[in-house]
């Protein structure tokens, strides 16, 4: 019986407030499909994997507008589709759309909580973004660009040790171990690291968490409170598996770092520059080792999913792979190594970039924003609470920014040979908005900058003779080219001999 009454109430309870939400909140909303009472347009949201952004933005041409509401369960879901609306909104009224939606998930029950990027907008927050400001803006991250620079000649390595069998993999080395040394002095080995491993453990929960649509709590909190045996209580126990590995995440290499800080054999890194700078007691330490544990988890998939697919684009696009590098031979000669000494003066790598972040957005749908207050945007009404994403994709394919969208042209991006000012440049949608841009984004750039170069100039990309290669990517989170082969060799013996010769 006394069951019977709480399961009454678990669903009763819910169901009454999402129809009073969903009644008050029916009028002056931005435009989007109708909803059915109660559900909203829980039945007409695309899945994860039916890649989403798609579907926003032809709501959106369909509704004629740059903003569109939906409706989940009583929650509203604003989706941004131009690039006007996103800076009007998440940039300039920034203070009021920085919140993170609570994420019942990753942050309460698997433990990710420490993860700054899904915390609220609050004061660990801010302590956080400060940290990583300070060592990861334009200016002071150049400092690590000699890490940068060594890892980017081991990937050329890599990639010609096995004709290109395993991109994937190598890209994930290379970033993995860029990331571990910068941010905590370790250096990590050749195959099969501990510290890598670990990391990856984390991500793979932290990827199905944190995409839209995977788990009902998200959307009914009070499901958080079913204890781990209830029947369909599934998630409380995936929560339960994954807390392990979220704290192994956290506290595994900051111990190691500590350790090498106490017989005085750590290198220069982000871990000791916060503790030099914050000093460490007890609140700092916990402050610090979240915004280096942080650091991975933005920083791994993004950037080896970005260089995955611009190998794809020079498969596809062999003529922009030749002039790219006869560009490059133009600036370094033959026979020289690329180093950050020849940064800014081969225009044509930037727009290569550029063009690689554009092309197939990784983070094609930003990271959800909250709504702290009520807010109007061209006369209608946006509701406290809501939940804001910005569709990068759409602003990234806007034909009013870029022509033929479609096709891979680094050259939209130069007008006499240098970089066009007037055309819009992706990295102001592909890093997201407002107070929460992504802080990565200088190391992603860089990163991107010493490899794209170092691979231009040592290897030939070819596709593998036997099958063919499309433009196919998953649709996820973070949305990178499905697994293809190609074929990788050294352009000249030379390159591997200098290479080998470090
Ligand atoms: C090509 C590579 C990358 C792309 C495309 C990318 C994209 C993004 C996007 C779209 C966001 C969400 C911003 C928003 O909420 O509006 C974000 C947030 C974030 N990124 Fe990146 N990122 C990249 C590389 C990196 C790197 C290298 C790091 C660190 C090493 C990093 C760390 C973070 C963090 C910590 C956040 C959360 C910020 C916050 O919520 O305050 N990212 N990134």
């Amino acid at each position: 019986m006394a069951h019977a009454a709480v399961i009454a109430l678990l669903l009763v309870v819910p169901l009454f407030v999402v129809y009073r939400r969903f009644v008050r909140s029916a009028h002056l909303r931005p435009p989007g499909p109708p909803g059915l009472p109660l559900l909203g347009n829980v039945r007409d949201i695309p899945a994860p994997h039916q890649f989403p952004w798609l579907k926003y933005h032809a709501w959106c041409q369909e509704y004629n507008t740059e903003i569109l509401c939906l409706n989940a369960l009583g929650m509203n879901i604003i989706v941004v589709d131009t690039m006007d609306a996103a800076k009007e909104l998440l940039d300039k009224r920034s203070s009021i759309y920085s919140d993170r939606p609570r994420m019942i998930m990753l942050n309460e029950l698997a433990g990710f909580g420490w993860n700054f990027g899904s915390m609220d907008y609050g004061e660990d927050w801010r302590v956080c973004r400060k940290m990583t400001h300070q060592e990861f803006h334009a200016t002071s991250f150049k400092k690590y660009r000699p890490v940068l620079a060594k890892h980017a000649y081991d990937l050329v390595r890599r990639l010609a040790s096995d004709c290109g069998a395993r991109v994937p993999a190598h890209l994930k080395h290379m970033v993995g171990a860029n990331i571990m040394e910068v941010t905590y002095g370790i250096n990590v080995l050749p195959e099969h690291d501990p510290f890598i491993e670990f990391a990856e453990a984390g991500q793979e929960c932290v990827g199905r968490c944190a995409t839209a649509g995977v788990y009902l709590v998200e959307l009914l909190p009070i499901l958080r409170y079913l204890p781990v045996w209830f029947p369909g209580a599934k998630f409380q126990r995936e929560g339960k598996a994954w807390h392990e590995k979220a704290t192994r995440q956290l506290q595994v290499p900051y111990e190691d770092f500590l350790q090498r800080v106490n017989t005085g054999q750590v290198d220069d890194c982000m871990a000791k520059a916060l503790l030099d700078t914050f000093g460490d007691d007890k609140k700092t330490e916990r402050l610090a080792k979240m915004t280096t544990a942080t650091m991975y988890m933005g920083g791994s998939e993004t950037i080896a999913a970005s260089m995955h697919s611009f190998i794809l684009a020079m498969l596809l696009y062999p003529a922009v792979q030749e002039r790219a590098r006869s560009e490059v031979e133009k600036v370094l000669g033959v026979h020289r190594l690329p180093t950050f000494d020849d940064f800014g003066s081969i225009p044509y790598i930037d727009a290569l970039i550029k063009e690689t972040l554009r092309w197939h957005p990784i983070v094609p749908l930003d990271l959800p924003h909250k709504l702290r207050e009520d807010d109007v945007y061209n006369g209608c009404h946006l509701e406290k609470g809501s939940l804001v994403m910005v569709n990068q994709w759409a602003i990234l394919h806007d034909e009013k920014h870029y022509p033929d969208p479609h096709t891979f042209n680094p050259d939209r991006f130069l007008k006499g040979g240098v970089l066009d000012p007037d055309v819009l440049d992706p990295a102001e949608a592909a890093f997201g908005f407002g107070r929460r841009v992504c802080p990565g984004r200088y190391m992603a750039y860089d990163t991107m900058w010493i490899a794209i170069v170092c691979v231009l100039v040592c290897l030939e990309l070819g596709k593998a003779k036997e099958v063919g290669v499309g433009e196919d990517f998953v649709s996820s989170f973070v949305s990178e080219p499905k697994p293809f082969l190609c074929e990788i060799r050294y352009r000249s013996e030379a390159y591997g001999a200098l290479l080998h010769g470090l």
